[in-house]
C-alpha cells in the first residue's frame, strides 16, 4: 500500500464505523508543493457532515479519505510551517455544516441536525465561518448555530445578511444576527483584516429566519461603517458561488471607498471548485463539497496604495493522509497530533452512538446519481472502463428511488396503497451515490438526508396529473431553462444543475482520452479562470451522465379521466400547485388541498426498503 496502511486495510471494506480514514488502495500523490505567501489561507465549505471522510473503496472515493482528525493534524503542522516561515495562515469556512451524513443527520429523537458532529469543528482553530443555506431550512438548526456554535467562535461567526428571530429580554420577538455582522481582528504577525460572512440571496429559509439581499445589505450603514476603515486585506467569506452571483455587489461597494486594499473571496454552494479574479489585487476561491476538497490560497501583499498587480496562488486538495503528510512533510508515524487522534476517535464515538453501522440489508449493486461505480478489482485503481449507468436505467439510483424505492416504501402501512397514482420528486433529494454490499443507517442517510415528507392530492385525472412531470421539467429543460425558472429555483438552493454542468464540462473536454490512457486515477479535473493549474493531484474525470431536475414514477395506464392520487415530496410543493394550476382550469389547488400521504419521511424510504427488498 502507497502509505504503509496494509495492515489497516481491512477496516477499510468493513461498513462502520471505521477506527480510522486510513486509504485502502495506492494514492496518487500531489503533483507539487504548494506555493506560500505572506498571507495564507486553508478553506473548507459545504462539509455536509462528511467528517469521518469518505469510506467506500471504489475511486474517486479514496481521495477523499481523510477524516477530520486527519485534517486537524493537518491543520496544527501547517500553522507550524507557517510560523517558521514567519507568514499567517488563516482557517475559513463558507457555511453549510448540516444536512448529508449520519454524523449531522443521524441524531436522536428530541435532537437537533448537526448538533453533536459541529462539536468537533469547534475543536479547530477557524478565523472566520460563515452562514450557509442548510443552517436555515429548520428554524432549530439556525437556533442551535445562534445559541451554541456561534458562541463557541466569539465575534468570528458571521452571518452578515441573516438574522433570526428570538425572545428578547422581555419576552418580546427581536430580529437579530445569527453570528456577527462582520469581525475586525490582527493576524498573528500584525495583519488588520475586516472579514464579512454574505449568503447569497436565499429565500428557502424556514419562519423566524430572514437573509437579507446582497445588494440592500451593501447600503445598509453599519456596512459601510464596517469597511470605511482601510485594513491591511479584506476577507470575504460567504456561502456564496465566486461566478455567476452577486459577489461583485460586495467588491464594487469595497473598490468604491478602496480602489487598491488585497481582497480575498472564499466563496462556497455550487460544489464546485472554481477560481475567478475580480481584478489584480483580488482572488476568489470556492473548495467544492463534502470534505472532497480542501482549498489553499496565497498572496505576497504589497504596500499600501501599491497599484500593481498581485501574486496569487491557490490550489483544490484532495484531502487524504497522502496530500496532507506530503504539504507537511510529515510521515506516518510523524503526522497525527493528538487532537487529530481525540477528534477521529470522537467522531467513531459519535457514529458508535448515533448506530451508523444498523444494517438495513445488502444493496446487490452500486447505484450512481450522475457517474460511474463499479466495484470491480480495476475500480480499486481507476482504471477499468466505465459501465454505463444513465438515468434511466438499472444502475441509476435516481431510478431505484423513483420507481422502486419510494413506492414500495410508501405502500408500507398505507390506507391508499390500493388507489393508483403518481409521484413525484426532485432529483436534488438525492445527495449521494449507494455502493454494493451492507447498506446501513449512515448509507441511507448519505444518499437521502432531508427529513421531507410526502403529501399527495386526491382525484386529479389521469391525463392531467402525466402532464405534471413534463411540465415541471420543461422537456429539455436542461438547455431552454428559463432564466425566471432558474432563479426562483437558484433561489431556493437548488443549485445541482450547477454542480452537473461542471461535471459534464470536465467529462465532454478530455474525458475519454485521458481515461483512456489508463495511468491516472479518477477524480476531479478543475479548469477555472485563475492562472495556472488549480488541481493539486492529477486525474482522469468521471465520466458523466445528465439527469432531470425532477422524477417521476410509473404512471398507471387507464383513461385520461381516471382519477388517481399525486403524490409529491413537500420540498416542491409549491412549484407543483403552480404547475397544476396551469394545467388546468377546473379548479384552482391550494396548501389546504394537500393532504398527508404517508408517515415515513424522505431520509427513511430507501432503509424501508432494503429491510424489505434486500435481505
Ligand atoms: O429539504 C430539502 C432541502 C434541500 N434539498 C435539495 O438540496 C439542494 C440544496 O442543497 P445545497 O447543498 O445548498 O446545494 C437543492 O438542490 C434541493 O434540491 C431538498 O431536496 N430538500
Amino acid at each position: 500500500c502507497a502509505d504503509g496502511h496494509d495492515d489497516h486495510a481491512s477496516e477499510a471494506h468493513m461498513h462502520l464505523p471505521q477506527k480510522r480514514a486510513y486509504p485502502s488502495v495506492p494514492l496518487t500523490p500531489p503533483s507539487r508543493p504548494l506555493v506560500w505567501g505572506d498571507v495564507n489561507i486553508i478553506h473548507t465549505t459545504d462539509s455536509h457532515g462528511w467528517l469521518l471522510g469518505h469510506q467506500k473503496p471504489s475511486f474517486p472515493e479514496p481521495n477523499y479519505s481523510g477524516d477530520f482528525g486527519d485534517f486537524a493534524s493537518f491543520v496544527s503542522h501547517m500553522k507550524e510551517i507557517a510560523l517558521e516561515k514567519g507568514v499567517d495562515l488563516l482557517l475559513v469556512d463558507s457555511g453549510d455544516l448540516h444536512d448529508g451524513t449520519g454524523l449531522t443527520d443521524g441524531y436522536p429523537a428530541g435532537g437537533v441536525d448537526a448538533h453533536d458532529a459541529n462539536k468537533f469543528f469547534d475543536k479547530l482553530p477557524y478565523d472566520v465561518l460563515a452562514i450557509g443555506n442548510h443552517e436555515l431550512y429548520d428554524y432549530p438548526n439556525t437556533l442551535d448555530i445562534y445559541e451554541n456554535f456561534a458562541p463557541k467562535y466569539p465575534g468570528r461567526y458571521l452571518s452578515s445578511n441573516v438574522n433570526i428571530t428570538v425572545a428578547g429580554p422581555n419576552g418580546t420577538a427581536v430580529s437579530v444576527p445569527v453570528g456577527s455582522r462582520f469581525a475586525k481582528f490582527h493576524t498573528l504577525f500584525g495583519r488588520k483584516v475586516t472579514a464579512l460572512g454574505v449568503l447569497y440571496d436565499f429565500t428557502g429559509n424556514d419562519h423566524n429566519t430572514t437573509v437579507q439581499k446582497v445588494e440592500a445589505m451593501v447600503n445598509e450603514t453599519w456596512f459601510k461603517e464596517a469597511i470605511a476603515e482601510e485594513p491591511d486585506f479584506f476577507l470575504l467569506a460567504g456561502h456564496m458561488p465566486v461566478y455567476k452571483d452577486k459577489w461583485p455587489f460586495v467588491f464594487n461597494a469595497i473598490r468604491a471607498v478602496h480602489p487598491t486594499t488585497p481582497i480575498f473571496i472564499l466563496g462556497g454552494h455550487t460544489h464546485i471548485r472554481d477560481c475567478v479574479q475580480l481584478d489584480g489585487r483580488s482572488m476568489s476561491l470556492e473548495s467544492g463539497r463534502y470534505m472532497e476538497t480542501v482549498g489553499f490560497l496565497s498572496a505576497n501583499l504589497d504596500h499600501k496604495n501599491s497599484t500593481a498587480n498581485i501574486t496569487f496562488n491557490r490550489r483544490y486538495l484532495d484531502p487524504n493522509r497522502v496530500t496532507y503528510e506530503y504539504h507537511t512533510g510529515r510521515g506516518n508515524h510523524s503526522f497525527d497530533t493528538w487532537l487529530g487522534q481525540e477528534i477521529t476517535r470522537g467522531l467513531n464515538e459519535l457514529a458508535e452512538s448515533y448506530d451508523l453501522s444498523y444494517l438495513y440489508g445488502t444493496a446487490p449493486q452500486d447505484y450512481s446519481l450522475s457517474r460511474w461505480v463499479s466495484t470491480s478489482p480495476e475500480a480499486r485503481t481507476g482504471t477499468d472502463s466505465p459501465s454505463s449507468d444513465p438515468y434511466p436505467s438499472n444502475g441509476s439510483l435516481l431510478t431505484l428511488f423513483i420507481e422502486q424505492v419510494i413506492p414500495v416504501a410508501l405502500a408500507i402501512n398505507n390506507t391508499r396503497a390500493a388507489i393508483p397514482n403518481i409521484i413525484i420528486t426532485n432529483s436534488g433529494e438525492l445527495r449521494f451515490d449507494l455502493y454494493k454490499g451492507p447498506f446501513t443507517k449512515n448509507d441511507q442517510l448519505t444518499a437521502s438526508p432531508f427529513t421531507d415528507s410526502f403529501l399527495y392530492i386526491p382525484n386529479v385525472t389521469l391525463g392531467v396529473a402525466s402532464k405534471v412531470l413534463p411540465t415541471l421539467n420543461k422537456a429539455g429543460a436542461n438547455e431552454k431553462r428559463s432564466l425566471e425558472r432558474e432563479e426562483e429555483l437558484y433561489g431556493r438552493g437548488v443549485v445541482d444543475m450547477r454542480y452537473r454542468a461542471w461535471l459534464e464540462e470536465m467529462d465532454r473536454r478530455d474525458g475519454e482520452v485521458k481515461r483512456a490512457a489508463q495511468n491516472l486515477t479518477l477524480g476531479y479535473v478543475t479548469q477555472d479562470s485563475c492562472p495556472g493549474v488549480g488541481d493539486d493531484t492529477v486525474h482522469a474525470p468521471l465520466p458523466y451522465y445528465g439527469s432531470p431536475d425532477f422524477l417521476s414514477s410509473i404512471p398507471p395506464t387507464g383513461a385520461d379521466d381516471t382519477v388517481i392520487d399525486l403524490v409529491f415530496i413537500n420540498f416542491i410543493q409549491d412549484q407543483l400547485l403552480g404547475v397544476l394550476n396551469g394545467l388546468q382550469s377546473e379548479k384552482v389547488y391550494a396548501d389546504s388541498d394537500v393532504l398527508s400521504y404517508s408517515p415515513f419521511l424522505a431520509d427513511e424510504v430507501l432503509g424501508l426498503f432494503a429491510a424489505e427488498k434486500w435481505n
